[in-house]
C-alpha cells in the first residue's frame, strides 16, 4: 500500500495546472453508452475512477482507444453486455450512471447495488422512481438492480432531494425516450449542465440547461462527437486552500473561475487576496492570518460538500472561531478525528463542526476516509510541525491527478512511499 510522506512548514509559489473534472468525466463516459458512433473525449483526468468507468465500458463490450495526448474515444456501437458487476460499482458509485444509458438505448439494464460508503448511506431510490416514472419495470433481486423497459416513456419527474448523479442518470435516460420529459428540482451543477451540453451535442434535445427545470424532448438516436470536458473545480478550489493555511501565494490556471463564486467569497472572506484572470485565479494570503469563516454546505449554487474538509482545516488554523454545517451528507466528517490526532479542536454537534481557532499541527501518522478526507489530510500536513504520513491514499487517487507531483513542483516537500 502506498502512503504519502509530507515535511509542513514550505511556502507554496508558481502556477498549478488544473485538469479535467473527475465529476464530469464520469457521466460524460457512461453517456458514451448512448451514442451508435465514437465518441472522443479530452481533457479527461488520470484518475483511478476513470481507469474503473473504462473498465466497466470495456465489460459491456465498449471499445476504447487513447492516444498519445490522452484523448479517449470511446466505441459503444457494438454492446453485448448490460451488466455493471459489483467488483466495479463497489470500488466507484458512479458506476450507477450506466443505467439511465444501457435502459434507454438497449432496454434495460443490470446493476449491482452501491453498498453504503463512507460519507453517508447514500441511497439511489431516487434513480428508481425517476426511471419507473419513465415506464421501467425495476427488481431488486441479490443485490443488483434490474431494470426493464422496451422504451422509456417521457415523464414528469420531481425529485425529492437535489441530487447530482439522479439529475445525470434520469437525464441520460430521458434523451432517447419517448416523448418529453421534464426533470424538476434538478441537480444544476456545473458538471451537470457540461453532461446536457455534451448529450445536446451527440443530438439530444434539451432546454432549460443549467436551470432546475430540466426539459428533454426524446430523439431516436444520438451520434459520437468530439468533447472536452470542464475544468475540475473543485481540485482548483483544493489547491487555492493549500495556499491559505501555507500563506502563500499562487495560481491556478486552466480554470473556469464562474464555477467557483461561492468558493471564491469565502476566500475573500477569509482573508486572502483572490484576482481572477480569464482562466486563472490568482490567490495571495501571504503574511495574513486567515480569518474564521462560516460555512453551510448546499447544491449548486451553494456551497459545494466536496470542499467542507478543506474548509475545515482553514478555520481550524484561522484568528477565532468558525463553524461549518454539512447539509447534504450525513456522515461528512470523518477526518476531524483524523484532523484531532494531529492537533486540531473540532467540536461536532450534529452536522455542525466547530472550530475555536489558533490550532497548530504536528507531524502524525494519520487515515485518509474517502476522497475529500484525504485532501484535507494532505493541507493539514503541509503546515505542520515535522513530518506526515497519509496512509490508505487510494481514496485520493481516485479524485486528484498527479498530485505530489503537482504539489511538489508548487514547493511543497511530498513524497509517495510504497510500504
Ligand atoms: C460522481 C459525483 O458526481 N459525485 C458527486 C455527487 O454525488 P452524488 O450524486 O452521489 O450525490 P447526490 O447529489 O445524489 O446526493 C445528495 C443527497 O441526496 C441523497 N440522495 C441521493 C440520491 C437518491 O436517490 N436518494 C437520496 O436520498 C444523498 O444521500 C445525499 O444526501 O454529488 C455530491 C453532492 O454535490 C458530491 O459530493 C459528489 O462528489
Ligand atoms: C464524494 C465524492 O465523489 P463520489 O461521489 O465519486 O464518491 C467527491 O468527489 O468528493
Amino acid at each position: 500500500m502506498e502512503k504519502l510522506l509530507i515535511k509542513g512548514g514550505a511556502k507554496l509559489h508558481g502556477e498549478v495546472d488544473i485538469s479535467g473534472s473527475k465529476n464530469a468525466a464520469l457521466p460524460i463516459l457512461m453517456g458514451c453508452v448512448l451514442a451508435q458512433t465514437p465518441v472522443t473525449l479530452s481533457n479527461i483526468p488520470h484518475l483511478k475512477d476513470v481507469t474503473t468507468s473504462l473498465q466497466l465500458l470495456a465489460t459491456l463490450g465498449g471499445e476504447i482507444m487513447i492516444d498519445e495526448r490522452m484523448n479517449i474515444t470511446v466505441d459503444c456501437s457494438h454492446l453485448r453486455d448490460f451488466t455493471a458487476p459489483y467488483a466495479l460499482v463497489k470500488s466507484m458509485r458512479a458506476s450507477i450512471l450506466v443505467m439511465g444509458p444501457l435502459l434507454a438505448r438497449f432496454g434495460q439494464a443490470h446493476v449491482a447495488l452501491p453498498g453504503g460508503c463512507a460519507i453517508g448511506s447514500r441511497p439511489v431510490d431516487i434513480h428508481i422512481k425517476g426511471f419507473e416514472a419513465m415506464g421501467a419495470e425495476i427488481k431488486i433481486e441479490e443485490g443488483f438492480i434490474h431494470a426493464q423497459a422496451k422504451r422509456l416513456k417521457g415523464a414528469d419527474i420531481y425529485m425529492d432531494k437535489v441530487t447530482v448523479t439522479g439529475t445525470e442518470n434520469l437525464l441520460m435516460g430521458a434523451v432517447l425516450a419517448e416523448g418529453v420529459t421534464h426533470l424538476r428540482n434538478a441537480a444544476c451543477e456545473p458538471e451537470v449542465t457540461d453532461l446536457a451540453i455534451f448529450l445536446t451535442k451527440m443530438g439530444a434535445k434539451i432546454t432549460g440547461i443549467g436551470t432546475d427545470h430540466l426539459v428533454i424532448e426524446g430523439v431516436d438516436e444520438l451520434n459520437g462527437v468530439d468533447y472536452r470536458v470542464i475544468p475540475d473545480r473543485i481540485e482548483a478550489g483544493t489547491y487555492l486552500a493549500a495556499a491559505a493555511v501555507t500563506g502563500s501565494a499562487i495560481t491556478v490556471a486552466n480554470v473556469e473561475p464562474s464555477h467557483l463564486k461561492s468558493v471564491l467569497a469565502k476566500f475573500t472572506e477569509a482573508g486572502c487576496d483572490v484576482q481572477i484572470e480569464d482562466r486563472k485565479i490568482h490567490i495571495d494570503c501571504r503574511g495574513r492570518i486567515l480569518k474564521p469563516v462560516d460555512v453551510e454546505t448546499q447544491p449548486y449554487p451553494g456551497f459545494p460538500t466536496d470542499m467542507q474538509a478543506q474548509f475545515l482545516v482553514m478555520n481550524a488554523l484561522a484568528s477565532g472561531a468558525g463553524a461549518i454545517r454539512e447539509t447534504i451528507f450525513e456522515n461528512r466528517f470523518m477526518h476531524v478525528t483524523e484532523l484531532e490526532k494531529m492537533g486540531a479542536h473540532i467540536t461536532i454537534e450534529g452536522n455542525l463542526a466547530r472550530t475555536s481557532g489558533q490550532d497548530t499541527f504536528k507531524g502524525s501518522s494519520v487515515h485518509a476516509t474517502d476522497l475529500r478526507a484525504s485532501a484535507c489530510l494532505i493541507l493539514a500536513a503541509l503546515v505542520a510541525e515535522g513530518q506526515t504520513h497519509v496512509e490508505q491514499i487510494y481514496h485520493i487517487d481516485r479524485g486528484y491527478e498527479l498530485i505530489e507531483e503537482k504539489f511538489h513542483r508548487l514547493g511543497a516537500d511530498i513524497q509517495r512511499l510504497s510500504q
